[in-house]
């Protein structure tokens, strides 16, 4: 049985006073209409993890970052390692943004061995990948996304997959069930290809636009075992509406 799961990143978005409300809004809304069996993750920035910590503790949402250093320590300026989360009670942390590949040139060998690491540590990585819009264009998204996924998911790796196009992320064009579908499935035979037996089980969650009007839709997909959200996840309501599309399997 797969347990659905369902992502928020925050982002560069969040400061003291309502970083405090948000998760106030959220573990209220889930307190009153719980989805059964889904895990909920919140991975806000930073500089919030701390403070947000004892409000999560017991509750039923997860705290995960928004990266990590594959390095456990170290002369790593403003950097933060795998044991630093775990440290603060974070379990999740997502790896590869493409907004990480795109910002801070990160490429698929080091979101492999921030992957060991973070697991190392006992933190479950979500790993995202997913083609660019010339990509996709000129018919090359699958052979992107195959190497993705074999450069980026280490031996052995029993975390999670973001599929997340980057031409739909932020952009309010989320893309449609039919491509998630095929592209899912494309994903999933790689997976199997490259761990055997354990890549028929490894979750895949879609990531780009996905919001209230469309989260049905997108979670309604067999092999999709939830979303990674980014801008619906900083209006609660929205993101618990979310939460609540999640179909009982
Ligand atoms: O990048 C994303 C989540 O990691 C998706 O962002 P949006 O949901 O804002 O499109």
């Amino acid at each position: 049985m797969t347990t659905p799961i369902i992502v928020g990143n925050w982002k560069m978005n969040g400061l003291s006073a309502d970083s405090a409300d948000r998760v106030k809004a959220l573990l209220a809304g889930l307190a009153s209409q719980r989805a059964t069996g889904t895990e909920v993750v919140i991975c806000p920035p930073f500089t919030q993890l701390a403070l947000l910590a004892p409000q999560l503790k017991g509750s039923p949402v997860a705290l995960g970052a928004q990266n990590c250093h594959m390095d456990e320590k170290g002369a790593h300026t403003g950097d933060i390692a795998p044991g630093m989360l775990t440290d603060l009670g974070v379990t999740h942390v997502i790896l590869g943004h493409s907004e990480r590949r795109r910002d801070h040139g990160e490429v698929d060998e080091t979101v492999r061995e921030k992957a060991v690491s973070a697991a190392k540590a006992g933190l479950t990585p979500v790993v995202c990948i997913g083609e660019t819009e010339d990509q996709r264009q000129s018919g090359e998204a699958q052979d992107a996304i195959g190497w993705q996924i074999k450069g980026s998911l280490p031996d052995g790796f029993a975390g999670v997959v973001a599929y997340e196009p980057i031409w739909a992320i932020g952009t309010g064009l989320a893309a449609t069930p039919d491509d998630i579908r095929t592209t899912v499935a494309f994903i999933r035979a790689e997976l199997v290809r490259q761990f055997g037996e354990s890549g028929k089980t490894l979750r895949i969650l879609y990531g780009g636009s996905v919001d209230a009007g469309n989260a049905a839709s997108i979670l309604a997909i067999p092999d999709v075992a939830g979303a990674l959200v980014g801008g619906a996840s900083l209006k609660p309501d929205v993101f618990l509406s979310i939460v609540h599309a999640v179909p009982a399997r």
